[in-house]
């Protein structure tokens, strides 16, 4: 099989100018794409062929949004070799277009970095003007800083070509953009399907005197030279041939000679450089910015990975509290406290989130102070590190603090340019939490199963202390590491302070959870063991913990448990000596969809720790068996 691309695109050795093409769902954007490929002359004969007869078998005109329908295909079976972008040529110069399918993967691309776009193509329709995804993808061009937007007016035939309802709609969309702080280099009225000023200017809007998208593509610049930037080479890894090491990284901007004296990274070493090889070529006096090389130091010092080389007289900004924008990709909202890594360039530092600045409203899009950051929403918040982060604050257009934050499970959570060392306020409190370097797969690999938090919620007599100690002892008798959690024990000690109000309850919960992370980052099975009758309380447990989290309903009903009275409470709570009890005179709020639910008024205590452990297990077991303890 072929590529549907023209295979000349390959063959320029110009760097492509990215861009990214954005808009609300149905506004055009498949069609627009599949349109300006065609138009300039970026498809094989064969490819238009089949897009015509598909268009004309469903009855249709010429639909060039089926282009991207099969280039999606290609890249399913993996012909296409990156799957977000589309190179075409204009003239000989070479284009990116940085295509996402879905939302969520456009913002990911975004972040991440695929697109250093050096202009976005905002498309919307005439007819409709601007809409959600047009307002949110106009904020992240904006917070990303792309500098160049062309906005194509779409569907102009639907207004009949008029001036008068274009000039309208273009103004509409201006106000939109100018509250963003967006300024929209041009607006161009088009008909994405029938190529109405993309490629070739239309004769049906005789008045429009501006450019087409080509010609307006063309006026884009070009990306900047980044080789007259001071230096920054990221070290990717050190190797060592023949007695002498290799210190291996993609020069991101500037320029390294041999006799240059570099800076390695935050331990602030000086070290000559002596030589330089780029893979499959001779030995090189000097390389710039885009060169992938291997350097020998003198002294033959050993930075590690993540290491920043740069030169003594343009250092980075070197900071360990550092005020970032965030675009927050998770579902669930972010609070202060939480723990990531930010990955930046080939180095990935542990930071927590240490206070959440303001919050962008999406619908009046100003800044806001905020408690947390919603999901998927936009913010600038202060990151803090244990040890100094070196960085250049983020430039529009360029790959300068374009930090991203992943979480334990590597997923990437949010993205994150970092704007510049926060400042510490008058009487604030400064933390600097740590973050352990060994790995959870060292852990994991040491105990033979992974960590994980079981979280027993109950009425009181429902039988958590009992199944909790019964199933600790079972699971240690297995080899697993593990430890209990309980109510009346933290109560004893670590929340002595507590009553049973329900701000104290929900404290009581917050430290439970918060405990029972350290020991699961430890590596542990944790059993929690309270009531935490409150489904908001467990919901706050639930985002401290992350997703190694399963709540098991301990569920017995107040009848069994009050028969039970273990402790006499129940009794005492009737005849008024206690108040507020759970189940009596305060609420017990039933779990909606525990990962375990326990009967325990009908089952035996051996039957429910049975199940309990297996569950464990099962959930916390690496493939095969749980490793036998010597
Ligand atoms: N008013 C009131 N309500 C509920 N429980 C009470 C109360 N007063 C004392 N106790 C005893 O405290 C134990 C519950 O503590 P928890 O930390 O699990 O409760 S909570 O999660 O904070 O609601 C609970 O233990 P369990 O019986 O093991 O659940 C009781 O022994
Ligand atoms: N299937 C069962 N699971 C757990 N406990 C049970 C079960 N059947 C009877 N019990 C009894 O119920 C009581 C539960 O008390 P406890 O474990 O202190 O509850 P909680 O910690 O939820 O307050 C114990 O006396 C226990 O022996």
């Amino acid at each position: 099989m072929t590529n549907t691309l023209s295979p000349s695109v390959a063959q320029s050795q110009e760097p492509a100018t990215p861009i990214v093409i954005v808009g609300h769902v149905d506004h055009g954007k498949s069609t627009l794409i599949g349109r300006l490929l065609h138009d300039t002359d970026n498809l094989q004969d064969g490819k238009v062929a089949q897009i015509i007869a598909s268009s004309k078998k469903r009855g249709l005109k010429v639909e060039w949004s089926f282009l991207l329908d099969s280039l999606q295909i290609e890249r399913d079976q993996g012909v296409t070799v990156d799957s977000t972008r589309i190179p075409f040529l204009l003239n000989k110069r070479e284009f990116v277009i940085v295509d996402a399918p879905g939302h969520r993967q456009f913002l990911r691309n975004m972040i991440t970095g695929a697109a250093d776009a050096e202009a976005a193509v905002l498309v919307v329709d005439a007819a409709e003007g601007a809409r959600e995804q047009t307002r949110r993808h106009a904020m992240l061009l904006h917070l990303i800083g792309i500098r160049h937007v062309i906005v194509l007016l779409n569907k102009v035939d639907l207004l009949d070509f008029d001036q008068a309802k274009i000039e309208a709609a273009e103004k509409s969309v201006s106000e939109l953009l100018t509250k963003l702080d967006l300024e929209a280099a041009l607006f161009i009225p088009a008909s994405a399907r029938d190529g109405d000023n993309i490629a070739s200017r239309s004769d049906r809007m005789p008045w429009y005197s501006g450019p087409t998208l080509t010609e307006a593509l063309a006026q884009v610049p070009s990306p900047a030279s980044r080789a007259e930037l001071p230096l920054r080479l990221p070290v990717q890894d050190v190797y060592r041939f023949d007695d002498k090491r290799y210190v291996a990284g993609r020069i991101e901007r500037g320029r390294v000679r041999v006799g240059d004296t570099v800076i390695i990274g935050t331990q602030k070493t000086p070290a000559k450089i002596s030589s330089i090889a780029s893979w499959h070529t001779a030995p090189q006096i000097s390389a710039a910015a885009g060169q992938s090389v291997a350097v020998t130091l003198e002294p033959d010092v050993i930075p590690d990975r993540g290491d920043l080389l740069h030169k003594s007289e343009t250092p980075p900004v070197a900071a360990s509290r550092i005020r970032t924008r965030l675009f927050w990709l998770r579902q669930e909202p972010l609070r202060v406290g939480e723990s990531f890594h930010l990955r930046l360039a080939t180095a990935e530092h542990a930071v927590t989130v240490t206070s959440i600045d303001s919050v962008v409203n999406l619908d009046d899009l100003q800044k806001y102070a905020g408690e947390e950051v919603p999901a998927e929403g936009f913010a600038e918040i202060t990151l803090s590190a244990a040890e100094t982060i070196l960085f250049d604050p983020f430039v529009p257009g360029t790959a300068d603090g374009r930090g991203v934050l992943v979480d334990r499970q590597q997923r990437i959570v949010g993205g994150a340019p970092l704007l510049g060392p926060a400042a510490i306020a008058d009487g604030e409190k400064v933390i600097h939490p740590t973050g352990s370097t060994v790995t959870t797969q060292d852990r994991t690999r040491a105990k033979g199963h992974r960590g994980g938090v079981f979280w027993l919620t109950g009425l009181s007599g429902s039988g958590k202390s009992t199944l909790a100690r019964a199933t600790e002892a079972a699971l240690f008798a297995d080899g697993v590491d593990v430890t209990v959690l309980d109510g009346d024990t933290l109560r004893a000690g670590l929340c002595k302070d507590l009553g049973f109000s329900e701000a104290d309850r929900t404290e009581n919960v917050r430290r439970a959870a918060e405990v029972a992370r350290i020991l699961r980052d430890a590596g542990q099975v944790v059993l929690v063991a309270l009531i935490s009758p409150l489904l908001s309380d467990r919901a706050l447990a639930r985002q401290i913990l992350g997703e190694e989290f399963a709540e098991v309903f301990v569920d017995a009903d107040l009848a069994t448990c009050e028969q039970r009275d273990p402790k006499g409470l129940y009794a005492a709570a009737r005849s008024g000596k206690i108040s507020g009890f759970t189940g009596i005179d305060a609420p017990y709020e039933a779990p909606v969809s525990p990962a375990l639910h326990l009967k325990t008024s009908a089952g035996s205590v051996e039957s429910e720790t049975k199940t309990l452990a297996s569950f464990i297990k099962d959930t916390v077991r690496l493939s095969g068996a749980l490793k036998a303890r010597s």
